[in-house]
């Protein structure tokens, strides 16, 4: 017999297309695959090729600045916008921090508008002046993909169509584009890319990164997961989790360094987190409780919940 894949592969189209049958069965193959392992991969977004790329393009030109450049648009705003440089960020619980430097694009409100007090504003580079549109498109473009999975996944749950695109509007969502740079020789041989962690948000979408890397825990073995060119992969966080009463896990993942001549290699991949405004509740969903797996967390809000996972893995200092 053929071996399943691990990671269930799925095209959005059957939803955005597809009949009402069709809808309802992509909602179920998607609740159910991240029900079994929090990762699916998507095909048939509509995210235009294109664009990926050229954001690739401009994201390895402005990590190609000299670092005096890069270091101007450290905000120091607790990491959330602008640059973050090398030995920044670690996951929770890690020794030593990752291999990476990261830029954070947020959503953008009107001025006036309450969460323009809270949000940071997004920096941009003179340097690279095209960043800008070519970020905000992809920021735009990917949160109408994630409206569209969170929309599946409130139908999965017998919840209204809204439930958590209303909390993801306007959300504090944000894209990172990472560069993970070639190991050179005096790397801390305990440092990876990226430490094996679980993300923080609600779910998170990830283009096909340049190089791979990227692997699961699954009973107590690492998988690699590898999405083809057009591909999008998307996992749980840790929001949904617990707002799912644990019915939906927030994988474990990390990003392994490369042997061989690959570590002379930079990687790039640019995951979009997606989180709702920071006065939302993370609730547990009713119908999630039950006798046997009673309420496991406290009603906290989003923006509490983020702030303190900021600060266990080291972005914000208390
Ligand atoms: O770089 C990747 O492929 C994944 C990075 C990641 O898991 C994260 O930043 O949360
Ligand atoms: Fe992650």
């Amino acid at each position: 017999m053929l071996k399943q894949p691990l990671v269930t592969t799925l095209n959005l189209k059957d939803y955005t297309h597809g009949t009402s049958e069709q809808r309802k069965e992509f909602a179920q193959k998607f609740g159910e695959s991240l029900r079994n392992i929090g990762f699916i991969i998507l095909e048939g977004h509509g995210v235009d090729h294109n664009l990926l790329d050229k954001n690739y393009d401009v994201f390895q030109k402005f990590f190609g600045l000299p670092v005096e450049t890069k270091s101007k648009y450290d905000t120091n705003e607790g990491g959330v916008r602008g640059y973050t440089g090398f030995g920044k960020e670690k996951a929770k619980d890690a020794k030593v921090a990752d291999l990476k430097e990261f830029w954070h694009v947020g959503q953008q409100v009107p001025d006036g508008h309450p969460l323009s007090y809270i949000y940071p504003k997004n920096v941009w580079v003179e340097e690279i002046p095209e960043m800008k549109s070519l970020n905000l498109g992809l920021y735009t473009e990917l949160e109408r993909v994630a409206k569209i999975m969170l929309e599946a996944l409130a139908m999965y749950f017998d919840l209204r169509q809204d439930f958590f695109t209303d909390m993801i509007t306007n959300g504090n969502s944000i894209i990172r584009a990472i560069h993970y740079p070639p190991i050179g020789e005096d790397a801390d041989p305990n440092a990876v890319r990226a430490g094996a962690h679980e993300d923080i948000n609600l779910i998170t979408i990830l283009p096909e990164a340049t190089e791979s890397g990227l692997e699961l825990l699954s009973d107590g073995e690492w998988h690699p997961v590898e999405a083809e060119k057009g591909q999008l992969i998307v996992d749980a966080g840790d929001m949904l989790s617990r707002i799912t009463n644990e019915f939906i896990p927030a994988t474990t993942h990390r990003v392994v360094n490369p042997a061989g001549a690959a570590k002379n290699t930079s990687r790039f991949s640019m995951p979009f987190f997606v989180h709702p405004y920071p006065n939302a509740l993370l609730q547990t969903i009713p119908s999630t409780i039950t006798d046997e797996n009673p309420e496991k967390y406290p009603t906290i809000t989003a923006g509490d919940f983020l702030y303190q996972r900021l600060v266990e893995i080291g972005l914000i200092k208390e």
